[in-house]
């Protein structure tokens, strides 16, 4: 994954383009009402060579609120890196929910993993270090699973949406939903291919892909949320 994350020179900036009006958002309504735990673990990123892909406060604000009006108990997590968005759910749901996280890389996940036992959450969490794929078709060898899980958040490798889609269609209820994370990819998605820098290049492709497949797929409504790195929000209705 590492030749693929460290971006050269490459502006950071958020989707609204404007460091400040994020500095605004970010400092008027989401900082001082972000949980302490979260606070912590974000600090205790902030210094890691890959930070900049950490789920951003504003978009974990928006997740915990839909997980809220879906009362949302057992979900699944696609991509830890060192935990925001796992710890987020966790903090959310109640405290007999369940997630199932998937992410090869456990070095990361456990920089995240103090916070998460601080905040007394860790029963809520199992974590597998494991590419999701191989994970999902394994839990639909048992029919039991189908339909079984609320919500899933993917933020994870950005080519193997469609084939998440494809199963977690499956694994989540009708009525449940699937948000899938970086569906802008910086912006690059209206950008002439000439305009983006290499390394943006081929995730900028199968953002492309994912968001007109998803687009067109009926057994889906679709909400897409202009928050962090862009969000679209696929909610299960056939
Ligand atoms: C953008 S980060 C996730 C950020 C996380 N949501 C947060 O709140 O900080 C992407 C993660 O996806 C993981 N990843 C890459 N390939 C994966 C795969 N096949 N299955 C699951 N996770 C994967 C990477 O190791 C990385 O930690
Ligand atoms: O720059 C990135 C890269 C990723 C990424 C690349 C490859 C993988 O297998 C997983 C993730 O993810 C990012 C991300 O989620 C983000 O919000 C910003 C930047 C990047």
């Amino acid at each position: 994954m590492e030749d693929k994350l460290i971006p050269p020179a490459i502006p950071n900036l958020p989707i609204l383009k404007s460091e400040a009006l994020e500095k605004y958002i970010l400092e008027t309504n989401v900082y001082p009402r972000e949980a302490e735990p979260l606070k912590e673990l974000r600090n205790a990123t902030a210094n890691h060579p890959l930070h900049f892909i950490g789920t951003s406060p504003d978009a974990g604000q928006l997740l915990a609120l839909i997980l809220n009006l879906l009362n949302a108990k057992k979900t699944i997590e696609i991509g830890v890196y060192t935990g925001y968005s796992l710890l987020l759910t966790a903090l959310t749901i109640p405290h007999d929910g369940k997630i199932l996280a998937m992410d090869p890389n456990r070095k990361t996940y456990e920089i995240g993993l103090p916070f998460i036992k601080k905040a007394g959450v860790k029963h809520k969490i199992d974590f597998l270090a494991s590419p999701a794929l191989p994970v999902l078709d394994e839990l639909l060898q048992d029919p039991a699973n189908e339909g079984s899980f609320d919500f899933a958040f993917v933020d994870a490798d950005k080519n193997n949406y469609w084939n998440y889609h494809e199963r977690l269609m499956k694994l989540v209820k009708v009525g449940g939903i699937i948000a899938y994370d970086n569906t802008l990819w910086g912006g690059t998605v209206a950008m002439a291919e000439e305009e983006v820098h290499e390394f943006k290049r081929e995730f900028r492709k199968c953002a492309i892909a994912f968001n007109k497949a998803i687009s067109e797929d009926s057994r889906i409504q679709l909400a897409f949320a202009s928050v962090g790195d862009g969000i679209s929000f696929c909610r299960r209705i056939l």
